[in-house]
C-alpha cells in the first residue's frame, strides 16, 4: 500500500526529482530532496526541501475526500505565503503548491541534534533534560520564543488549529551568520487546519492543545515548562503594536487567558467524567 502511493508520487515528480521519505503523518507523506522544482537541473548540495503529500483516503468517500484534500492543502500554502509576511513570524518559505493533486513544496527547516533525533520542540525538550549539567536557561530561552511565536500569530488572528510540540521546528541557522551556536529560531508547520479568527476560544483552544501536548510528554516539568511558554506568549502580545491603543491590546489578551482557563476547567471536567 505505502509502496505503491511512494511509486504514485516518484511517477508525479519525474525522475529528474529524487525523493526520501522523512515522515508517515496521520494525514500526509513528507518526502525530502535537494531538487528546486522550478530549476530541477542543477542541484544544490546544502539546499534541501520538504514536499508533503496528503494521499486519498479510501475510507472516505472519493468527492470529499478531494475537496478536503485540495482546501487542507490550498489552506496551508495560503497561510505559509500570508504569514511570511508578517514581522517576527517564523514559517518554512512556501515554493510551490498543487492543490488539486495534495502537493505542497515548501524550504526545510531543523537540523539534527546531537542525540541523532529531529529538532522539533518535543525532542527537544528531551534531549535538553538530559544533558549534564541541565541548563535550564537555554530551555527558558527556546520555549519563551517559541510563546512568542504563537502570540504574535494570534495577535494577528490566525489560529494555527494542530498546535503540538512535534508541529514547532527549532532552527539552528549558524550558516546565515545570524545565530550563534546556541540560539534556536522555532518555526511553526502544518498548517492545514489553521484558520483567521478573531474568537478568544479559537485562540484558547490552541494554547490548551499545546499544553496538552507538553503535559503528555514532559509530563516532570510540564508546568514549569508552560509557564515559560505563556511568558513569551504575553511578551508578544504587550510587546506588539496593533495600530489601537494599550487598552484594547491588553483587554485581547486578558480576554484569551480568560478562554483558556475556561478551556482547561471544560478538559479536567472531560477527563474526570471520561
Ligand atoms: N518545512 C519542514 N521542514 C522540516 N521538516 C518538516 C517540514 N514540514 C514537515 N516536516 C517534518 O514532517 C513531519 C510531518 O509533517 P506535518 O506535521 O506537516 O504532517 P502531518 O501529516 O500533519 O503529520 P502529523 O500527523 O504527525 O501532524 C514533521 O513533524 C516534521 O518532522
Amino acid at each position: 500500500m505505502i509502496d505503491d502511493i511512494i511509486k504514485g508520487v516518484e511517477d508525479y515528480l519525474t525522475p529528474n526529482i529524487p525523493v526520501k521519505l522523512i515522515s508517515q503523518g496521520a494525514e500526509a507523506l513528507v518526502f525530502e530532496t535537494n531538487v528546486h522544482p522550478y530549476n530541477p537541473y542543477t542541484t544544490a548540495s546544502n539546499a534541501s526541501y520538504i514536499i508533503k503529500y496528503r494521499p486519498a483516503k479510501k475510507y472516505r468517500h472519493p468527492s470529499i475526500d478531494q475537496a478536503l484534500t485540495k482546501h487542507r492543502t490550498l489552506t496551508e500554502g495560503r497561510l505559509l505565503s500570508k504569514l511570511s509576511n508578517i514581522p517576527g513570524i517564523n514559517v518554512p518559505q512556501l515554493i510551490c503548491c498543487d492543490p488539486y493533486n495534495g502537493y505542497i513544496w515548501q524550504a526545510k527547516v531543523g537540523c539534527v541534534l546531537p542525540n541523532g533525533t529531529f529538532s522539533n520542540l518535543k525532542n527537544y525538550l528531551w534531549y535538553q533534560k538530559n544533558i549534564d549539567p541541565f541548563d535550564e536557561d537555554k530551555i527558558v530561552k527556546v520555549l519563551v520564543s517559541v510563546g512568542r511565536q504563537i502570540g504574535i500569530l494570534h495577535c494577528n488572528d490566525y489560529v494555527h488549529g494542530d498546535l503540538t510540540s512535534s508541529n514547532i521546528l527549532l532552527d539552528n541557522n549558524t550558516s546565515s551568520g545570524t545565530n550563534s551556536a546556541n540560539e534556536w529560531s522555532p518555526y511553526l508547520i502544518d498548517f492545514g487546519l489553521s484558520s483567521y479568527s478573531t474568537m478568544p476560544e479559537d485562540k484558547g483552544v490552541d494554547l490548551y492543545v499545546l499544553e496538552r501536548a507538553i503535559l503528555s510528554t514532559h509530563s516532570l516539568f510540564a508546568e514549569k515548562y508552560n509557564q515559560w511558554l505563556l511568558q513569551g506568549y504575553k511578551q508578544a502580545y504587550c510587546e506588539m503594536s496593533l495600530g489601537k491603543d494599550d487598552k484594547e491590546r491588553y483587554t485581547k489578551l486578558e480576554q484569551v487567558l480568560k478562554r483558556f482557563e475556561e478551556v482547561r476547567l471544560r478538559g479536567r471536567k472531560r477527563s474526570m467524567i471520561g
